[in-house]
């Protein structure tokens, strides 16, 4: 996977708009992401999904990565950047308008390295949730979503990866300008009305 070289061209060239969306596990990133596909026609792409995708492909990193996500770890910068740079291949050969990036950056490096190599993000968008309701959500979320990061154990771990890791991605982004801090405690739809505030006037601007 990452030691073949990826041609970026044609996602260069596109130059379509790119989101990132941050948020703690179960903050409600891939509800919203859902919402403002339907209403905006983005692409969107899920790190954390793309990585599951190659778990069930039964590649020799499958066995890997499952181990690292069941410790609630981060996987190493390389494989995802790989994994999100040939799925933004493939919806540009698609004809994509843009980008929404779920669940990437989880740490500084990952989004620096994503703005060197493909292009800068226009909007970092962050859902801050208190560390109660995500783990009321993500409890809740493992009645019927089947995954193997869905329990209490792991919970506790990818919450402590996100103080330390993620955090600092929110006040990297601050500090540049980019971020639109959202708070995600209330219904879907009301949160959808701040997202959309924000992606009207980043994809305006
Ligand atoms: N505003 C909201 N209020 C209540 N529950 C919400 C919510 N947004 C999402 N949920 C639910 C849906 C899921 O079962 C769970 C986690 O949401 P998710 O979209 O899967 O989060 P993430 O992708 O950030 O991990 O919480
Ligand atoms: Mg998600």
């Amino acid at each position: 996977m990452s030691d073949k070289k990826i041609d970026l061209t044609p996602l260069k060239k596109a130059g379509v708009p790119i989101f990132f969306i941050v948020g703690g596990p179960g903050s409600g990133k891939g509800t919203q992401c859902e919402k403002i596909v339907a209403k905006y026609g983005l692409s969107h792409l899920s790190s954390g999904d793309l990585l599951r995708a190659e778990v069930k492909s039964g590649s020799s990193r499958g066995a890997e990565l499952t181990k690292i996500m069941e410790a609630g770890q981060l996987v190493p910068l390389t494989v995802v950047l790989d994994l999100i740079k040939e799925a933004m291949l493939k919806e540009v050969a698609k004809g994509s308008k843009g980008f929404l990036i779920d669940g990437y950056p989880r740490e500084v490096a990952q989004g620096d390295q994503f703005e060197a190599e493909i292009m800068p993000a226009k909007l970092a968008v962050y859902f801050e949730v208190s560390e109660d309701t995500l783990v009321k959500r993500l409890l809740k979320r493992a009645e019927t979503s089947g995954r193997a990061d869905d329990n209490m154990d792991t919970i506790k771990k990818r919450l402590k990866t996100f103080n330390e890791a993620t955090a600092p991605v929110v006040a990297h982004y601050e500090k540049k300008g980019k971020l639109a801090r959202i708070k995600a405690e209330g219904t879907v739809d009301e949160i959808f009305a701040e997202v959309v505030k924000h992606l009207d006037k980043a994809i305006k601007a």
